[in-house]
């Protein structure tokens, strides 16, 4: 139940086609306010697509789309600009008097306030998204919208970085959309995982095992067969073989 101050992403009924052909066909989508949705498919099925819709970045699609204008992507380059430093590129376009005590509260946050004065280029992979979390986080977005943002990392530091995520949606609580391809992140950090399939959503699981969650966990693993199993992956061969 939504309530008048509530504020979440409502999609009914959206659609995009490029050069004639289409992506999205009807996707209908509610994320409630504070709840954290993964959203999986095949590459090319249209999650991205779907993003930069909700995100405001196209406005080629049809049906409504009802989304709050506070809202922050982060995208799986950080996309920081290379010539200012780290404190203003995590303000930038957000400035205020205060800029630069927000800019380095949100660098504690992800625990890169001793990076605040340094080029962007003087970071690790890892860093630099952490970086693009603490800006989006200043903004103090209603809906987070995060397009495969550790897709890049290597596996320990996209472990640390999910860890991260995960605390900091446990304190500030925006709605948030993750899109990946990994069955593991979207289980450990999800309340929902939804599969985009034929331009629809053709999925749901709910993710009911308690956080903190773990991969070992006799649910889990029964989700993340389920989950596989819907993308398309055999879940009992080795190798992730095709079903
Ligand atoms: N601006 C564009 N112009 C033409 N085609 C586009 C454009 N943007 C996306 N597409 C096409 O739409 C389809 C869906 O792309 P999208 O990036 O949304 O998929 P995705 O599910 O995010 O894929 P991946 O998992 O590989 O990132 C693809 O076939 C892509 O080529």
């Amino acid at each position: 139940m939504t309530t008048a101050t509530a504020v979440g992403v409502r999609v009914r009924g959206a659609g995009r086609s490029f050069d004639g052909k289409p992506v999205l066909r009807s996707v209908d989508l509610d994320i409630a306010p504070g709840e954290f949705v993964a959203l999986l498919g095949a590459s090319g099925s249209g999650k991205s697509t779907l993003l930069r819709a909700i995100g405001g970045l196209d406005n080629g699609f049809t049906g409504t789309l009802d989304v709050p204008k506070s809202k922050a992507i982060v995208f799986q380059e950080h996309r920081l600009i290379p010539w200012i430093n780290v404190w203003r590129n995590v303000v930038l376009g957000n400035e205020g008097k205060d800029s630069k005590a927000r800019a380095h509260a949100a660098l504690a946050e992800v625990g890169l306030e001793d990076k605040a004065n340094v080029w962007p280029a003087t970071l690790s992979g890892g860093e630099a998204q952490r970086v693009a979390l603490a800006r989006a986080l200043v903004r103090n977005p209603e809906v987070l919208l995060l397009d495969e943002p550790f897709g890049a990392l290597d596996a320990l530091t996209r472990i640390k970085a999910q860890a991260l995520v995960s605390r900091l949606w446990e304190q500030h609580k925006p709605a948030v959309l993750l899109v990946t391809h990994d069955v593991e992140e979207a289980l450990l950090l999800a309340d929902r995982a939804l599969v985009l399939r034929d331009g629809r959503i053709a999925e749901e699981f709910v993710v009911t095992v308690p956080r903190p969650r773990s991969v070992v966990d006799a649910d889990f693993s029964a989700l993340r067969r389920r989950l596989l199993i819907a993308l398309g992956v055999n879940p009992d061969a080795p190798t992730g073989a095709e079903l």
